[in-house]
């Protein structure tokens, strides 16, 4: 089978776009996720972070699922919703559209250059929720904001939190950035444990100066990426309840991957983020692969998109000059 393959990214955050909307590919959930962890592997000539599968809808324009690189369906991808934004709006040439996801529709739409000549789209990140049955974490509460969990460490204060995936958000001091104490953590309550049964995604986050943030995320179902955008979103609104930063007020989030923008509301109650950032291709190709057995296959006709990876490296040089400086501070 031929499949064409768009390779993108959001901060650094990479996949590959498979378009069935426009092709009659056919394929089970089985194959959507025997894919993922064929063509993730970054032993192979493809490699990325996940596969977003772009489909027909019957309620709005287009919808997304995502597969992580074990080939595991995740409900949301902030930095991947900004690549399938980009790509339905210029498929469908409209400027602003409505995403279908596992959990909710979700407003997508193209803004202006968050740096010079980078296609840059604001999507929208909800429902949010604190209820920890959401998640799920299993502790003996509904709700855990700046709390300790023993079991994963002594000192760190947690905030768990669905955006609607799951993430748990810890504020941390320079130290404890890079540390071993992230990994460690990340891979216990990934693996099998009593308290995460569907796994998380873990974020430490620094706060620089005022509406400024450093946020670094082992996400699962990959490990540690360049950036996670449902977790630099999550990461906001956890600065926001801690006084940090304010709510209705641009947030520069700064990643290994380069940097996002957040803003984070709240309504009656009820908080959304909204998440903008490039949405940058890389190349695109065509893979001739046996279905029946994915890893094997061969990459043809792949075409870089030489300016755009330019001027992301522009942006990327920008972003860590910056993080660099305030780590230093
Ligand atoms: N690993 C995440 C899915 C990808 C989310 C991330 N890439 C993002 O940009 O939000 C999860 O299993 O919930």
């Amino acid at each position: 089978m031929k499949l064409e393959l768009v390779k993108c990214h959001g901060s650094g955050n990479d996949f590959f776009i498979i378009d069935e909307m426009s092709n009659q590919y056919e394929l089970t959930d089985e194959k959507r996720a025997e894919l993922a962890r064929a063509f993730c592997d970054r032993s192979t000539d493809l490699g990325a972070d996940g596969i977003l599968y772009v489909l027909h809808s019957d309620q709005v324009d287009a919808r997304m699922r995502v597969f992580n690189a074990d080939g595991s369906e995740a409900s949301m991808c902030g930095n991947g919703l900004r690549c399938v934004a980009r790509y339905v709006c210029e498929k469908l040439s409209i400027e602003e559209a409505t995403i279908e996801t596992m959990k909710a529709n979700l407003h997508v739409q193209n803004q202006p250059d968050i740096f010079e000549d980078i296609p840059t789209y604001l999507v929208e990140i909800s429902p949010v929720s604190f209820e920890l049955t959401d998640l799920p974490l299993h502790l003996e509460q509904e709700s855990l904001v700046n709390g300790k969990i023993p079991t994963l460490s002594e000192e760190l204060e947690f905030t768990a939190l669905s955006v609607p995936n799951p993430h748990l958000v810890a504020i941390v001091e320079k130290e404890q950035i890079g540390s071993n104490l992230q990994k460690e953590i990340s891979e216990y309550v990934n693996g099998t444990n009593e308290l995460f049964p569907d796994g998380v995604n873990v974020s430490f986050v620094k706060p620089l100066k005022k509406g400024h943030i450093y946020v670094r995320t082992f996400e699962r179902g990959v490990g540690f990426t360049n950036a996670c955008g449902t977790a630099m979103s999550a990461s906001s609104l956890v600065t926001c309840l801690n006084g940090i930063n304010d709510k209705e007020t641009p947030i520069e989030v700064y990643n290994n991957g380069g940097k996002v923008r957040c803003v984070v509301h709240e309504q009656e109650g009820k908080q959304s983020i909204d998440l903008i950032g490039n949405a940058s291709y890389l190349y695109s190709c065509t893979v001739d692969v046996d279905v029946e057995n994915p890893h094997t296959f061969t990459v043809q006709d792949s075409n870089e998109f030489v300016d755009e990876i330019m001027q992301y490296a522009k942006l990327q040089k920008h972003a860590s000059e910056f993080l660099n400086e305030s780590m230093n501070a």
